[in-house]
């Protein structure tokens, strides 16, 4: 028998955005599909890369797949691991200030410019460590607890 030990498991790579309005400084959160785990949650938008994509080169694809923008200022920002009970990621934080078009649901799901603290519920536990990072940017107090998910809905 073959016993795998959570650091022998290979990380999903996954590319996410963390796209800044200029007028306000209002970030965008969107929702998970359907038929994705834990569906209907809170993200930043994003996803895995493919073989051969640069972090840059899969946000604008998967932003364009999901959202119909096109991304044309990224900056790689940092870099934080999740272990989920589905997958064990790695997520490279870009920040972006700029796009083309206009926002299109292509999956389905909803959207969201919210203020820190969010006002969305339940949020992706991998994204909370961004969440304070944000806050202490912007001298705003981050509580961890009031993102706190009922048993039930993990
Ligand atoms: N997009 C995104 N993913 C996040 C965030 N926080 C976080 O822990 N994750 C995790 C959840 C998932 O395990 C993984 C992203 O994978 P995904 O399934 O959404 O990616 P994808 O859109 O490429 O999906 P697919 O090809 O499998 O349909 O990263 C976040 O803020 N945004």
């Amino acid at each position: 028998m073959t016993v795998t030990t959570p650091a022998e498991r290979k990380h999903t790579e996954v590319a996410v955005g963390v796209l800044i309005r200029e007028s306000d400084g209002a970030l965008l959160i969107t929702s998970r599909p359907e038929g994705k785990p834990r569906a209907g949650w809170w993200e930043f938008p994003g996803g895995k890369l493919e073989a051969g994509e640069t972090v840059e080169q899969a946000l604008r694809r998967e932003l364009q797949e999901e959202l119909g923008i096109t991304i044309t200022n990224c900056m790689v920002w940092k870099v934080t691991e999740h272990a989920y009970s589905h997958a064990l990621v790695r997520l490279h934080w870009c920040k972006v200030t700029q796009w083309q078009g206009d926002f299109e649901m292509r999956e389905g799901q909803q959207m969201a410019w919210q203020q820190l603290p969010l006002q969305v519920r339940p949020v992706l536990e991998g994204s909370l460590p961004v969440l304070q990072w944000l806050s202490e940017e912007r001298g705003l107090p981050f509580d961890a607890s009031v993102y706190a998910v009922p048993e039930l809905q993990k």
